[in-house]
């Protein structure tokens, strides 16, 4: 019998169980693997948390040598590979790149169309420790800057930013992105995670699956949000007029709620309370704020979120303080959704072998509305 209750987006419906992290909106809380994210952030590296994701344990120190070991060893880009991003024109989005990377990884792969949870963990490993030297070269070949090659004496988070910047982060610079690639890493079944897990039920690649995640996530609705929310900020400095930085926030959220538009970096589909990551991030903003003495930065992200509280009493996502943190950083706008897939590979990749060990073609229906049925004359 076709049921005629129609989920729109989804919204409220339970699709699967999964053992890999546990969203609860009723305690704004977020666990991955049955740990909580903020103790993770506190106390450990990316490289820790991605053997969590994928494993379900933290390694032990053997196993962490051993990861980490292999990742380092596959972080430069191919010369096939640079040869591609090279082919792009630089007017492309980085999210364009990043699905195109994927995509060539996964058909250069020796092991493309092999699925074995041995071959899947290793794809994921790879891919993880390939995006990095993707995302960091797009972003140095737009401003004119040659590749610097990855170095193995560094950790995933400074390497990361030695291969864009061309020098050494300092260490709280390092320690704010390694907080953002662990809060970014894994959120249950969010759309881009969902549509991995969509491609992968019906048996394809984890390539594809992750191509298609990408895909999903650089709209606005999703990732695309961190990029938006610093066109915001960049929208409210440059139309300022009379008044401090409280009446341009208003002034510039009133205009755009009277157009109707979204304000990115606010709500959440299944937070309704606030975002369980956001006092995390917005903890790093503060501090990055203060490294690069840019006070003024911290007081318009607090006035557009008092302003939006007053007038919706929406709550920021934690695109809203990524954005700034990024930017602080150095990271040019449109690099800020491929930061977030080079994070969230992980989760994606550990859902994609979750939905494989007990997998089901996800395939719902339709209620169908269209004309009554009619004949040719
Ligand atoms: C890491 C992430 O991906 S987090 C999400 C990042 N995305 C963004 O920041 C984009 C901006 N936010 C949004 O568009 C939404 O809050 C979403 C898409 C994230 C969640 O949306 P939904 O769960 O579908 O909520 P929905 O869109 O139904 O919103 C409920 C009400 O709040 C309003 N609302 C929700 N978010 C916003 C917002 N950011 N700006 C203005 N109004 C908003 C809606 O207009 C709607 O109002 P209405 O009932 O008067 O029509
Ligand atoms: O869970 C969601 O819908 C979006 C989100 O916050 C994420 O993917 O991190």
């Amino acid at each position: 019998m076709t049921d005629t209750n129609i989920h729109k987006g989804l919204a409220g419906v339970m699709v699967d169980t999964t053992r890999i992290s546990k969203v609860n909106p009723d305690t704004n809380s977020l666990l991955y693997r049955g740990y909580p994210v903020q103790e993770l952030a506190a106390k450990c590296s990316f490289e820790e948390v991605a053997y969590l994701l994928w494993n379900g344990e933290l390694p032990t120190d053997e196993q962490l040598a051993e990861f980490v070991e292999g990742e380092r060893s596959q972080r430069a880009l191919t010369p096939e590979l640079k040869a591609v991003i090279d082919a792009l024109p630089v007017t492309c989005h980085p999210m364009d790149v990043c699905r195109t990377a994927v995509s060539v990884l996964g058909a250069q792969h020796p092991q493309a169309d092999e699925s074995s949870v041995l071959a899947n963990m290793q794809k994921s490993v790879s891919l993880f420790a390939a995006m990095p030297a993707v995302v960091a070269y797009d972003q140095r070949r737009r401003r004119g800057e040659d590749l610097v090659e990855p170095r193995d004496d560094l950790d995933y988070s400074s390497n990361f930013l030695w291969m864009t910047f061309g020098e050494e982060a300092a260490p709280e610079v390092v320690e704010a992105f390694n907080v953002s690639m662990i809060l970014y890493a894994e959120h249950s079944f969010n759309a881009s995670t969902f549509t991995g897990r969509v491609i992968t039920s019906t048996l394809s690649d984890l390539h594809s699956a992750v191509t298609g995640a990408v895909g999903a996530l650089k709209g606005p609705l999703h990732g695309g949000a961190n990029e938006a929310v610093m066109h915001t900020f960049e929208e409210i400095t440059t139309s300022a007029g009379e008044g401090d930085v409280a009446e341009h926030a208003a002034g510039w959220l009133d205009a755009a709620l009277a157009d109707k538009k979204k304000i990115m970096g606010f709500g959440h589909r299944v937070y309704k309370n606030g975002d369980s990551r956001v006092p995390t991030m917005k903890a790093s903003l503060d501090k990055m704020v203060k490294h690069y003495d840019r006070a003024d930065l911290g007081e318009l992200y607090t006035a557009l979120e008092s302003a939006m509280g007053e007038r919706k009493n929406i709550l920021p996502n934690l695109d809203y303080p990524a954005g700034p943190v990024y930017h602080l950083m150095g990271f040019d706008t449109p690099t800020f959704t491929p930061l977030f897939v080079a994070a969230r590979i992980t989760g994606w990749t550990a859902h994609i072998m979750e939905q494989l060990e007990a997998n089901s073609l996800i395939r719902p229906l339709s209620a169908y509305d269209g004309p009554e049925e009619r004949h040719l004359a």
